[in-house]
């Protein structure tokens, strides 16, 4: 018999996601259907994105052999039904402050630093590049956590240095980078291009770094179709262009109207839970349908 999630104290909420104290040593993170976009989180859940995105954060842990947070496997009998598949149980870790980012590519926050002052959290990059050039080798373009809904700031090596010391600044650079690598070199081979990534790490009790949190998902990723890149072109999303085409070029609503998106409308919804599907099937090689905790 599973326990209910009530009987969980719940810890932390954010926009799409939740975290629940199991006992001391061990937490609940869960994945919610919600999505966002524009700084938005959209009324209209996306059914089935939890636990997809817990799809794919298992089969990275698994496939990138790196050490983690993982404490149990997806069907743990301390998982309750009504999140089953789309949640997870943890190691409790002391989490470093950090959001550890690698960008394999020049887009977003990256590109606006880029375009202000040559370089990218105090790393500097070759002249000329525009939206979508390749960034090689990729570089650790960490980032300050910020408050619920603002936005992280790009910080340099050194201000992490400042925060986490010069022994742990270099460990998180050198894993942030190497783990990117991996989960890149997985996706290019499947056809999927992953252009940045945010890592989160913590610490066990007698010291151990983890990996923590998600990991290569779409929401802590921006992956794109290979198939489609070429610099210099605004690269969709592979997961939220089709919510975000809609709300821009469809539904009448846009981005300086100063209101919430409207609600989405069900083929925009299923062609949405599609594409979560499909990246995942592509990267993982593995069937969805075998994922627990389909319709209860
Ligand atoms: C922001 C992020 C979060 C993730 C999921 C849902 C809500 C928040 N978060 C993760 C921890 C955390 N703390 C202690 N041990 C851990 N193993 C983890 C993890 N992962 C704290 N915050």
């Amino acid at each position: 018999m599973r326990p209910e999630l009530s009987e969980y104290t719940p810890i932390y909420s954010g926009k799409v996601r939740e975290l629940y104290e199991v006992d001391e040593q061990h937490l609940l993170l869960v994945a919610s259907d919600r999505t966002s976009a524009y700084d938005y989180i959209l009324d209209t859940p996306i059914p089935d994105k939890g636990r997809v995105l817990t799809a794919m954060s298992v089969f990275f842990f698994d496939a990138l052999g790196v050490p983690n947070h993982l404490a149990g496997p997806v069907d743990d009998p301390r998982i309750p039904e009504s999140v089953l598949g789309r949640a997870l149980i943890t190691r409790r870790l002391d989490m470093v402050p950090v959001e550890c980012v690698a960008r394999g590519y020049l887009t977003g926050s990256g590109l606006k630093e880029y375009r202000a002052n040559g370089q990218v959290c105090g790393v500097p990059l070759p002249e000329g590049l525009v939206d979508g050039s390749r960034i090689d080798p990729p570089i650790f373009t960490p980032a300050t956590k910020a408050a619920v809904g603002d936005h992280d700031e790009n910080v340099s090596f050194e201000r992490v240095v400042e925060e986490v010391g010069l022994e742990l600044a270099t460990r998180l650079r050198e894993l942030t980078l190497a783990v990117y690598s991996s989960g890149a070199d997985i996706a290019r081979e499947r056809g999927i291009t992953l252009a940045d990534t945010k890592f989160e790490f913590g610490r066990t009790p007698d010291g151990e770094l983890l990996l923590a949190d998600e990991v290569l998902t779409p929401d802590s990723s921006r992956y794109w179709d290979g198939a489609l890149y070429e610099p210099g072109v605004a690269l969709p999303s592979f997961d939220k262009q089709i919510v975000r085409d809609w709300l821009t070029k469809e539904s009448g609503w846009s981005t300086d109207a100063g209101t919430p998106p409207p609600p989405l409308p069900a083929d925009v919804v299923e062609r949405t839970r599609a594409r979560y599907i499909e990246a995942y099937e592509r990267i993982s090689g593995l069937s969805f349908a075998d994922w627990p905790g389909g319709a209860q």
